[in-house]
């Protein structure tokens, strides 16, 4: 498999853009007129303290919670609901516990709209590719944590979807397994790419996969900043000045918040 062109990653990955969006549960605003694109391929990082509403936009944008106002835009349409186009990726748990590996698989790709025929070749190509021959009759709960995010990875791209959203995913695992999962998640989106919005706690995991790191502030305060990661996805740009400047960047905006927050 080979890795996309940039003309390929934006065909293949939808824009997504929050105009003007407040967004609340039962009380207060979590998140107040709120303006933030996605651009069409890129990975969009969402950073933030706790509880400022990451996980809270993540759902908007999936279709899963209507703005109180502003809109919600997939390629320029409005998001009322869920769709096959729109993937989402969680923390952990997500798995259906009775389906094995593959089926777990075969079920996302039914829900993109497969033909059955296909299904379970493509099913074991995905388990190829993230890294789990062998696996495929297992069951979730025989699974090491970082064995459970290669599936649900799979399922996230599987199909193809032009949008995926990412909720802390790699935020349960160890260092190690970590850094693993980031790899494959850069490789796996290189040659299926699509528009991602990551969600992650870790600056440093943020500059490592961002195209733009976006800095949220506290619950129902306005967007800190949108930082442009000078190279993105590449590790040996890491300790580069203009990389360091783009991490400072981001902490100063976190420290910001947290300041305002004591
Ligand atoms: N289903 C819900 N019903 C009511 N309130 C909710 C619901 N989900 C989240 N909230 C509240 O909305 C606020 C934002 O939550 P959200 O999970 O979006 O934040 P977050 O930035 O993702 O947090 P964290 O980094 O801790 O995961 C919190 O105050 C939370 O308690």
């Amino acid at each position: 498999m080979t890795t996309a062109t940039v003309e390929e990653k934006i065909a293949a990955g939808m824009s997504l853009a929050l105009d003007g969006v407040t967004l609340s549960y039962t009380g207060a605003p979590v998140v107040r007129s709120l303006s933030l694109t996605a651009l069409p391929g890129e990975i969009l990082v969402l950073t933030g303290p706790s509880g400022c509403g990451k996980s809270t936009v993540l759902r908007a944008l999936a279709g899963l919670l209507a703005p109180d106002s502003g809109r919600i835009l997939a390629d320029g349409a409005a998001v009322t609901t869920t769709s096959r186009d729109r993937a989402v990726v969680f923390q952990d748990n997500a798995l259906l516990p009775w389906r094995t590996v593959r089926s777990n698989i075969e079920l996302a790709l039914a829900l993109r709209g497969r033909p059955r025929s296909g299904r379970r070749r493509e099913a074991e190509r995905w388990i190829e590719e993230v890294g789990l021959i062998g696996f495929g009759d297992f069951l979730p709960k025989n699974l090491s944590g970082g064995m459970r995010q290669r599936v649900q990875l799979a399922r996230g791209l599987a199909g193809a979807p032009r949008a995926v959203m990412m909720d802390e995913p790699f935020g349960a695992l160890d260092t190690q397994t970590r850094a693993t999962m980031q790899r494959l998640l850069v490789e796996t989106w290189r040659t299926h790419p699509t528009t991602v919005v990551f969600v992650t706690h870790d600056v440093d995991e943020a500059v490592l996969l961002g195209d733009r790191v976006a800095v949220l502030g506290r619950a129902g305060a306005p967007l800190r900043t949108v930082v442009d990661v000078p190279w993105p996805r590449d590790r040996d740009a890491l300790d580069h000045p203009d990389t360091r400047a783009a991490r400072a960047k981001v902490l100063a905006a976190l420290g910001h918040t947290n300041t305002q927050e004591n």
